[in-house]
């Protein structure tokens, strides 16, 4: 497809952001499997999930009944949306879903429609979390199942082992900050941290928790690499 076509068929040019909503009330409307993959995920960001719904699948039902999640039994109505964050329009009901589409538009709060997605202000991708490490993927639209085949091959390439490295490097990279004062050099001292081999350190936590010895073997690393460039 090329941009002519894009415009014709008005195809959103998604806007990629990591949001936080720890806390903060978010609406699903729709009790399904859909609804269900929606509020793991927000579960996972510790949003405050309000499910609206007559019914619910297992592992919902359990979410609620540890608490997890607050459930209103029954069909939604417009005062469900009133002090959300973000709403999921979820039900197997395309004209259920677009007036929620149209009651969130009225309260300026951003939707998520389940059976079509380009109407909606978001998309959501397919995600794998490594710690603090995010990995997401999306086809906005076109192919949620590429999107999920990506994530899947990606698991593979960033296994378990990526949530340790995320810690090491957050406190690396605060000494890294506080101790060079040189951008550049600064930058290239980072980068060097994340190479292969310095990634395999820092994950038997050998990273010298001494700040002088941490940025000497930084330079050291920083050296291989623009070695290895000649
Ligand atoms: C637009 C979007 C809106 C949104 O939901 O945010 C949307 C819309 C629709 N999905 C449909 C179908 C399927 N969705 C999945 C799976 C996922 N769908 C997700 C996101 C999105 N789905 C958004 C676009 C993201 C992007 O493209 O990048 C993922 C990535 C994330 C998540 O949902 O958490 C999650 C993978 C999680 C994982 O496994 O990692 C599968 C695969 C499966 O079930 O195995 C199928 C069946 C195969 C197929 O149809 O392709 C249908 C048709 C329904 C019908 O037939 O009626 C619509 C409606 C439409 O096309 O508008
Ligand atoms: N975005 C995505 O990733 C995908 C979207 N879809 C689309 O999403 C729709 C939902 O999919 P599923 O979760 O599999 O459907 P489902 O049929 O399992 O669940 C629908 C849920 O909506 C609830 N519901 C119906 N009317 C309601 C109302 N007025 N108020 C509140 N809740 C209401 C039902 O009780 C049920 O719990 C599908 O019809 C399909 O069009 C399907 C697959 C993936």
């Amino acid at each position: 497809m090329n941009a002519t076509e894009r415009s014709v068929r008005i195809l959103p040019d998604w806007y990629p952001i990591l949001l936080k909503v720890e806390g903060r009330k978010c609406v699903v409307i729709g009790g399904g499997s859909v609804a269900q993959r929606k509020s793991e995920g927000l579960l996972k960001a510790k949003a405050s999930v309000f499910v609206i719904s007559p019914k619910l699948t297992p592992a919902m039902l359990e979410w609620a009944e540890a608490g997890l999640l607050h459930w209103e039994r029954r069909e939604a109505v417009e005062t469900d949306l009133d002090g959300a964050s973000l709403v999921f329009a979820a039900t197997d009901r395309p004209i259920i879903n677009s007036w929620i589409s149209e009651e969130a538009g009225k309260r300026a709060v951003p939707v998520n429609i389940a059976d079509d997605g380009e109407s909606g202000d978001f998309i959501v991708p397919a995600v794998l979390r490594r710690d603090e490490l995010v990995l997401t993927a999306s086809a906005s639209g076109a192919g949620p199942a590429l999107a999920a085949r990506i994530i899947q091959e990606l698991a593979e390439r960033y296994g378990p082992e990526y949530n340790e490295n995320v810690q090491a490097l957050r406190a690396i990279r605060l000494i890294v900050k506080a101790e060079v004062s040189d951008p550049s050099e600064r930058r290239e001292l980072l980068q060097a941290a994340v190479t292969d081999e310095a990634l395999e350190e820092w994950r038997s936590l050998a990273w010298p928790q001494d700040k002088v010895k941490l940025i000497s073997r930084l330079r050291e690393l920083s050296k291989r690499v623009n070695d290895r460039k000649g």
